[in-house]
């Protein structure tokens, strides 16, 4: 599959959209409070992403990448601090629009009853589209999927085979910003790497990629920046 690539350069192209960085992060801290348990996950977190940056989130279990990811996408508000995209604040963003540019895809597949027709027509529906059946054959292909798959209903399908129909979903949409919350964890070596090289031609067309991962061989096989959360703050590498 070639994607059509967006930016002729990648750092330049965010220049000319009017803010050096696609993506800011000043000084965030989220804490969470109820009766039995205290936690902070981030503490002052303040880090940029470049347009086309491919960045790898690591970091012990409970360490805040999810909680990072649901601030990006506004489904919570930082306790302190903001969160820029293009320049601007999110809470300036109207959430539905935010969420098609800076999409989330979640760990446990959120899909709907229904054919994986119906789930993979969503976002074109939304839009007063529809999606052709070769562009949702095409979709199935990009995440190892059989074409016949198409007519098969959600409920008959096991989770790493629900996992690949939700990135397919994402992936048309064609957001700005991919975030992937352990996209790879119900599967197998092998569609794990297929998805891999899938989500990197999707980056190298120019798009800008956030990928949570707890493996280190993933981690190393696909980010050039490394992201590693740890008792609430953030400590960033170049990965060689
Ligand atoms: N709604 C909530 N209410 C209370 N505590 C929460 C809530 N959401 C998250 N937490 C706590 O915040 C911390 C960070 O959670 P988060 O899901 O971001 O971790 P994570 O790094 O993504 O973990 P994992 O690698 O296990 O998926 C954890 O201690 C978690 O218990």
């Amino acid at each position: 599959m070639k994607y059509e690539k967006r930016y002729d350069t990648q750092r330049g192209d965010s220049h000319a959209m009017g803010s050096e960085f696609i993506l800011e992060l000043q000084c965030i801290s989220k804490s969470y409070r109820t009766p039995h348990h205290r936690s902070t996950p981030l503490k002052n977190v303040t880090a940029n992403v470049a347009n086309g940056d491919f960045i790898i989130i690591t970091g012990p279990s409970g360490t805040g990448k999810s909680t990072l990811f649901r601030l990006l996408t506004r489904l919570e508000e930082p306790d302190e601090g903001q969160i820029l995209y293009l320049g601007k604040p999110l809470f300036e963003w109207h959430p539905p629009e935010l969420r098609q540019k800076l999409h989330y895809v979640f760990q446990a597949p959120v899909l709907f009853p229904g054919t994986v027709a119906d789930n993979l027509s969503y976002s074109a529906r939304l839009k007063g589209n529809t999606l052709q059946t070769e562009e949702m054959e095409d979709l199935l292909r990009r995440v190892a999927l059989p074409q016949n798959y198409i007519s098969r209903r959600i409920e008959e399908l096991s989770g790493g085979e629900k996992q690949r129909v939700n990135i397919a979903r994402s992936l048309s949409l064609a957001p700005d910003v991919l975030l992937l919350d352990e996209p790879t964890s119900a599967l197998d070596e092998k569609s794990a790497k297929h998805i891999e090289s899938e989500i990197k031609a999707y980056h190298e067309a120019g798009h800008t990629v956030l990928w949570i991962t707890h493996s280190p061989e993933q981690a190393k096989r696909l980010g050039s920046i490394l992201w590693r959360l740890k008792d609430g703050l953030l400590e960033t590498e170049l990965v060689p």
